[in-house]
């Protein structure tokens, strides 16, 4: 993996250690049904943060309330200060990117168009520019292919560059969704379930780029339910249970805590690397959430592969259709 410079830092960079997004009272409600209940959470500059819970504990429906894709019903969020604007896309320009837990790629077109794409947000040219061809055209069209290629080489997928997305084994269009990520030059990086389908070793591989990443002066904020991840990451986990933050600390408070291993661990956490390949068994056997269960049990990988495919085509489909 080599290393990538950030070229346009977003703005009014914070001081390392300082707080970078801060949600405030957090509510989301859809009728009567409360997802969200008066969620507070901070992410520091330079930090990992882990948001964990049970399925349908509320940990996308935040996700989104901090992105711009839902406006919370109560509740402000804010980054680097400034209240975020409620549309995702400004909410990408200000330096929150994300990925989703369903892998929303392009799927014709090719690794590198993907990453193209990601930084639209980062690129001056407007329609004018873009019509007349100018120099100045291709002098930031060329600069935007050279920093996706170096994204890409960033990423480990700088010799498929010229394949379609489609075509990428499952582990790696899940990477690239972080590259097209990180095409916007965030500040913050939200990933939603990225080892989601993983084998052990594809997991053991995201660990590494989320410390690259991290490394690279990026914060991140990560939903998993991959226990032996999230521990082995995070500075910081923070529980949601039935949309409330339950408990918030360091992985060994939040993994010793009785009221999260009572609503979620089922029993304490063995932080001790156990053989790779058993590991997904493992936390079904442990009870680390109904999806680790589901992957370790009936469901095998390739499945979990081939329904996100589905979910790949459909969503950049409609992301196509939407241009
Ligand atoms: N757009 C929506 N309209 C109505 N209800 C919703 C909507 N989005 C989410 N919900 C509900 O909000 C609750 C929280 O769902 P959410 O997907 O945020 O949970 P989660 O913690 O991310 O779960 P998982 O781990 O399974 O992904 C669920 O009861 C869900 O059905």
């Amino acid at each position: 993996m080599t290393t990538i410079t950030k070229e346009q830092p977003t703005p009014a960079q914070a001081p390392d250690g300082g707080p970078l997004l801060q949600a405030s009272g957090v509510i989301m409600r859809f009728g009567g049904l409360t997802a969200v209940r008066d969620v507070d959470l901070t992410v520091n500059s330079g930090e990992i943060v882990g948001l964990i819970g049970p399925n349908g504990a509320g940990k996308t429906t935040f996700f989104n309330c901090l992105t711009g894709l839902y406006v919370p019903t109560e509740g402000t969020v804010s980054y680097r200060g400034e209240i975020l604007p409620p549309k995702p896309h400004l909410v990408t320009q200000a330096g929150v990117a994300r990925t989703f837990q369903n892998i929303r790629l392009f799927s014709n077109m090719t690794v590198l168009e993907n990453v193209l794409v990601g930084r639209h947000t980062r690129t001056r040219e407007g329609l004018l520019s873009a019509l007349i061809r100018g120099p100045r055209y291709h002098k930031a069209e060329a600069r935007s292919r050279e920093r996706a290629m170096e994204i890409l080489e960033f990423i480990g997928l700088a010799d498929k560059a010229d394949h379609l997305s489609r075509n990428l084994p499952y582990g790696e269009q899940r990477k690239l969704e972080i590259a097209r990520a990180l095409a916007s030059e965030p500040g913050l990086l939200l990933l939603d379930e990225p080892t989601a389908g993983m084998n052990p070793q594809e997991t053991r591989a995201t660990e590494e780029l989320v410390f690259a990443i991290r490394d690279q002066g990026i914060a991140v904020l990560v939903i998993e339910h991959d226990m032996r991840f999230i521990f082995n990451l995070c500075d910081r986990v923070a529980v949601l249970v039935q949309g409330e933050k339950l408990v918030e600390g360091t992985s060994d408070i939040v993994q010793q805590d009785e009221r999260v291993i009572a609503a979620y661990l089922g029993e304490p956490f063995e932080g001790a690397p156990a053989d790779e390949g058993d590991a997904a068994v493992e936390q079904a056997e442990a009870g680390f959430g109904a999806e680790a269960e589901a992957e370790a049990g009936a469901g095998t990988r390739a499945e979990a592969g081939a329904d996100a495919g589905i979910a790949a085509d459909d969503a950049g489909e409609e992301q196509e259709n939407d241009r």
